[in-house]
């Protein structure tokens, strides 16, 4: 194939590999427990009532793998409706709020961290 034909298709997991670092560093992060997998809407009363799309980081990291975010605004999008249903549910003085406002401000420096880089 000729270089300029290879040239114009750059490696999408090239793109993305920012946002997979970043998912990495925000399910390592401690506290990131109430996050990890989807709210089990069975055993946490009014869940599903009250938050219209669950969202979590084992989904975001699946949406990832198998190629869902076409850019970055929908990758942001689902990050950040993980913190919007937790601030909407929970209490702010609750354990599982006070986590959520601590994974939310620690995503907001990174991810501008990330995008001053490029
Ligand atoms: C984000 N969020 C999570 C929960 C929740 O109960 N998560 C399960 C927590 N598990 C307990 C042992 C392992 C993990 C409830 C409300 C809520 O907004």
């Amino acid at each position: 194939v000729s270089c300029a034909k290879r040239a114009k298709t750059p490696n999408s997991e090239l793109l993305f590999l920012p946002f997979r670092v970043l998912l990495a560093e925000l399910e390592a992060h401690q506290d990131a427990w109430p996050f990890l997998s989807p709210v089990k809407l069975k055993s946490v009363p009014g869940y599903r009532k009250v938050i219209k799309k669950p969202m979590d980081f084992f989904t975001i990291k699946e949406k990832l793998i198998n190629n869902m975010y076409l850019n970055q605004e929908n990758f942001i999008i689902d990050v950040n409706l993980v913190f919007d249903n937790c601030q909407k549910f929970n209490e702010d003085d609750s354990e599982i709020g006070q986590a959520g406002h601590r994974m939310k401000r620690f995503f907001d420096k990174r991810w501008t961290e990330l995008l001053r880089k490029q």
